[in-house]
């Protein structure tokens, strides 16, 4: 079987339109404005293109973006400081504090010092009780898209056996979760799991979050089974020229488009879902913030 390819920026771009079309309703009929605050700490580039590119597409559906960069020395209680002005600014829907933290911050302690309304990652502990409760609410970004892409293209995931590979907070755990919801049986697989490729090679649904460049090959993946692939790895790419690097996932592409019978690419697959998930999740704040119907087909 050739995989059909899942294509998560196309997808990104009819969610941020529909993203658009919600906030502009919000402005026309009830005067608000939905507003991201983005707070990055420190000066690592990978972070700070990433965070460049959220604001512009903040900016394009027509929300406003609030960035705010602080030094990689800022103290613990400053950056506090700034979260509860956040916390309290009626114009801020969502606010995500960029991850990783330099070391001497408490990451959990920040996270959870979020009002848990406007975590727009999803990651404060109120909302991973509510999600794994079933109940309403933020839902992480990345497995919201993969979730989004899955129902896409199968309709129903209802009895699908799902195998997610990392149990990360950001992703697996959150992934897990969502895929238990629509009531596939679900496996979380990690790096002491034993017989790994076994495992991989029951599932209907791959997810593979795991940070390790093309880790799961192409004969682990079983017949026609559907692969969702969250790594995005830079390597060296020599064969294109001295110093250069490309973008990998945590799936061995070739091999496993072979025999899946859908995959998504890196780059453009995940990745892309991600932001629009962002966007999604801020409207989503705003939307419940105000008392207003939320809209459909953007959250879980
Ligand atoms: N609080 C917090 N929330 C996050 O959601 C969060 C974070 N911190 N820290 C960093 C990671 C990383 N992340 C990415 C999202 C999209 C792409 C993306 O769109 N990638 C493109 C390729 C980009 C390129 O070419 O480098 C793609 O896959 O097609 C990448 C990385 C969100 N993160």
């Amino acid at each position: 079987m050739t995989a059909q390819v899942i294509d998560g920026k196309a997808f990104a771009a009819k969610v941020r339109d529909k993203v658009a079309g919600h906030v502009a309703r919000l402005k026309e009929e009830n005067g608000i404005t939905p507003g991201l605050a983005v707070v990055l700490v420190g000066e690592d580039p990978a972070s700070q293109v990433y965070v460049r590119s959220k604001g512009k597409q903040t900016v394009e559906v027509g929300m406003n973006s609030f960035e705010h960069k602080l030094a990689a020395d800022t103290a613990e209680a400053d950056l506090l400081n700034l979260i509860q002005q956040l916390n309290n600014d009626p114009q801020v829907h969502g606010i995500l504090v960029q991850l990783p933290l330099p070391d001497h911050l408490n990451e959990d302690l920040v996270i959870n010092s979020i009002a848990p309304e406007k975590d727009v990652d999803g990651f404060h502990i109120s909302n991973v009780g509510l999600l794994g409760t079933g109940q309403k609410s933020m839902v992480p970004c990345t497995p919201l898209g993969c979730l989004m892409m899955l129902r896409d293209h199968h309709g129903s995931l209802s009895g699908m056996d799902a195998v997610v590979i990392g149990r990360s907070n950001i992703v697996g755990k959150p992934m897990a979760q969502l895929l238990l919801g629509d009531s596939c049986t679900v496996t979380i697989a990690h790096s002491r799991t034993k017989d790994l490729a076994d495992v991989v090679r029951r599932a209907d649904i791959v997810v593979a979050a795991v940070g390790r460049p093309e880790m799961v090959p192409g004969d682990w993946i079983k017949d026609g089974a559907t692969v969702i692939d969250v790594g995005i790895n830079r390597i060296d790419a020599p064969e294109k020229g001295e110093g250069k690097t490309r973008l990998v996932g945590d799936v061995h592409y070739e091999s496993a488009a072979a025999v899946a019978g859908a995959i998504t690419p890196v780059p453009g697959g995940v990745g892309p879902m991600t932001i629009a998930c962002l966007l999604a999740n801020t409207v989503t704040a705003c939307c419940r913030a105000n008392g207003l119907a939320e809209p459909e087909g953007l959250t879980a």
